[in-house]
Parts: C-alpha cells; sequence; structure tokens
C-alpha cells in the first residue's frame, strides 16, 4: 500500500540530502520517480543539498496541481511509483490535500520533506496539513545543534545576527550568512522563547554587566 510520508525537522537537519538519498536508492532499484520542489535557495526547478548534492526538479507554484500533473502524465503512457517533494512547507494545504489523493487513489507513495514551523514557532500552512493527513510524520535522526549543544528544535531569523520576529512568514535564505543579511539560525527552545543566539549570546557574554564582580 502507497504512503505519504512526512520527514520534518529544523533547517539544516539533512532533509534535502534525505530527499535526494531516497530518490537515488528507489531510481537505483528501477523505480520511477518525479522530484519536486519549491523555492530552493539555489534557484528555481532545483533541489540542493548543503552537503554539495543537486538534482532538476520540478517547481511548485502556487496554480500547480499535483494530481493533474500525474494524471496526464500516466494517461500519456508515463509510469510514476514515487514523488519526493521537497521544501513541502512552501506548499498550499490544496496541494498537500492532491498529494494525500495521489497516494489514495494511484497507489503512489508520496515522500514529502520540510520545516514545520516558521521563525515565530507557528506551523507553515502546508506542514500544517501534512501533519493533519500524513500515514507518517518521521523527525529527522541527525540532530541539527543549538549553539548552547542541546538538540535545536526551532528556527530563528536574524539579520546581523540578532533574532527577529517581525516580516513575512516566507523569506528565502540560509543559515550561517554573512553579517547584516537575512539569514536564519537553528535554536533550542530555551534560547528561541529567550531571543538569544550565538552572537547576541557571545555580546552578553562579553558584556562588563556579566563579568564576576564582588559581593559588598
Ligand atoms: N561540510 C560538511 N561536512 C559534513 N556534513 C555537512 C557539511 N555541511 C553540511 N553538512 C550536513 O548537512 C546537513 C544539512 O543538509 P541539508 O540537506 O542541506 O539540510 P536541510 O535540507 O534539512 O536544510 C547538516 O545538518 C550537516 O549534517
Ligand atoms: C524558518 C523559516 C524559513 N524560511 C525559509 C528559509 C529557507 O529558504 C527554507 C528552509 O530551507 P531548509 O532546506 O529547510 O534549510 O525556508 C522561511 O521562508 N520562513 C521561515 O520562517
Amino acid at each position: 500500500m502507497a504512503d505519504l510520508v512526512f520527514f520534518s525537522g529544523t533547517m539544516d537537519c539533512g532533509k534535502s540530502t534525505l530527499a535526494l538519498q531516497m530518490n537515488h536508492n528507489h531510481a537505483a532499484r528501477g523505480r520511477q520517480g518525479i522530484i519536486f520542489a519549491r523555492h530552493d535557495r539555489a534557484g528555481a526547478s532545483t533541489i540542493s543539498s548543503r552537503l554539495g548534492l543537486r538534482a532538476e526538479a520540478i517547481e511548485v507554484t502556487d496554480g500547480f496541481d499535483f494530481q493533474l500533473y500525474v494524471v496526464q502524465l500516466l494517461s500519456a503512457g508515463g509510469k510514476v511509483d514515487y514523488l519526493i517533494c521537497d521544501e513541502a512547507n512552501f506548499y498550499t494545504a490544496e496541494q498537500v490535500d492532491q498529494l494525500a489523493r495521489v497516494v489514495d487513489e494511484l497507489g503512489i507513495d508520496v515522500f514529502t520533506f520540510g520545516i514545520t514551523t516558521d521563525f515565530r514557532t507557528r506551523l507553515f500552512p502546508g506542514s500544517q496539513r501534512l501533519l493533519e493527513l500524513a500515514d507518517r510524520v518521521e523527525v529527522l535522526q541527525v540532530e541539527a545543534l543549538c549553539w548552547c549543544g542541546a538538540r535545536a528544535t526551532h528556527n530563528a531569523r536574524t539579520v546581523g545576527g540578532v533574532m527577529v520576529v517581525e516580516g513575512p512568514q516566507v523569506v528565502v535564505g540560509d543559515v550561517a550568512v554573512n553579517e547584516d543579511e537575512v539569514g536564519y539560525e537553528v535554536l533550542c527552545r530555551r534560547h528561541h522563547r529567550r531571543r538569544l543566539t550565538a552572537a547576541t549570546a557571545r555580546a552578553a557574554a562579553l558584556s562588563p554587566d556579566v563579568l564576576p564582580f564582588e559581593q559588598t
């Protein structure tokens, strides 16, 4: 029986790498797959991993219909065994419903990959629908780490290393960016709540306010 699976985690925990590995393993056994992505950092119609792997993908736009696309392909005599869907957090809820129908009505495996929550800890629409519909939700085993060494569970958006909490939900970007650029940093919940990034923690540690002082 086909499955709808959601592989989730923070940014930078290896989701795109796993997506490309899964595609490789299935293709190596003669299975026919299609790769989809949306807003990949490397540009449109691409799936890229920080380990250097990259592949061509079909760019999912707002109006894109997964079910229609697959049905048309099958009607034209094509073979489809599985779909790899990266950056699924950016898909619409309706598109996730279409993916569920591809699984149930066409018997095609759908493997989706994405972050669950945004920089304000709110679910992305695509991720919310996947949590509601997936047969299985798998949290990636490779742990991204907060600067304190704890498992990172949240994504912070930063400007010049300082966490920001205002702005649009979608801003494509990366971890480890240059000063002044908008970027992201993964944090444990405790430090996300306190808005304490690596840079602000470092600055606080150097501040004279926190230097040891003698009690009177
Ligand atoms: N230079 C490196 N050496 C080893 N592993 C790396 C290196 N750079 C990145 N990685 C691994 O790649 C992971 C990020 O993979 P990626 O698929 O791009 O993540 P995601 O899609 O979840 O954002 C990191 O968590 C780390 O495990
Ligand atoms: C937290 C958060 C992230 N994004 C963007 C930033 C990246 O382009 C992607 C995540 O990609 P990854 O492969 O998982 O690293 O999402 C965003 O637009 N809004 C956010 O709140």
